[in-house]
């Protein structure tokens, strides 16, 4: 087995309760509220800011330039396309990117967690959250592909950039990077990943749960 699909089968519960959940499929036949998309692509937009972080890390922690390069051209799509697709999903939907909103808990504990990544000089922590992120987006949006462009572009451009064979290779990429590591890795390291992986799932299905219900107060 893949050390990566041993990774997802330890968190199968969480993982399939964060692609096949309810926030995204209103998503994706375009019954969500309006003010729950805006709130969710705000706090998303904070998730962005760590993620960039976090991608450029691994791109400075990649073993080799061949290693480095498909993580760099993913960091251009990131603050390129999808960073313009932030600032015109926010403002069709009433919203604003400036001041920034405020984070939500669920946030701050995702930022925490890539910071920690980031930090640490592991490329295979900084990989772990990096792979749940893309491949967990991949995995609620590949179903939802064919009803793109009926849809509003807030929700429609939101399932294309998640879906098709471009993306497809960025989360085969990310995976054989984090394959590859995994065999270097003492028992210690590993535990390291498998605890990371695992709570880089369970924030996936708490940040949809906090987005369904408009992220609420504590
Ligand atoms: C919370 C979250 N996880 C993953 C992705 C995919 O990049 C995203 N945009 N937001």
């Amino acid at each position: 087995m893949r050390p990566t699909d041993h990774l997802r089968a330890l968190a199968a519960d969480d993982w399939q309760a964060a692609t096949r959940h309810p926030f995204t499929d209103a998503l994706a036949d375009g019954t969500l509220p309006a003010d729950r998309m805006l709130a969710y692509l705000q706090q998303d937009h904070l998730f962005i800011d760590g993620f960039v972080r976090l991608l450029a890390s691994a791109i400075a922690n990649a073993p080799s330039l061949p290693d480095a390069i498909p993580a760099a051209q993913f960091l251009g799509l990131i603050s390129g396309p999808e960073n313009t697709y932030f600032l015109r999903a926010i403002d069709a939907l009433g919203g604003t990117c400036e001041p920034p909103a405020p984070a939500a808990p669920i946030t701050a504990e995702f930022q925490a967690l890539m910071a920690q990544a980031a930090r640490s000089g592991r490329y295979e922590q900084m990989l772990a959250v990096l792979v749940v992120a893309e491949w967990s987006y991949l995995d609620w949006a590949t179903p939802h592909a064919d009803k793109a462009a009926d849809l509003p572009f807030w929700f429609g451009e939101w399932i294309t950039l998640h879906s098709g064979e471009g993306f497809e290779g960025v989360v085969a990429y990310l995976r054989s990077q984090l394959d590859s590591a995994w065999h270097t890795l003492d028992d210690d390291a590993k535990h390291a990943v498998e605890t990371t992986f695992r709570h880089a799932v369970t924030l996936e299905r708490r940040f949809f749960d906090a987005a369904q219900s408009g992220f609420p107060s504590p």
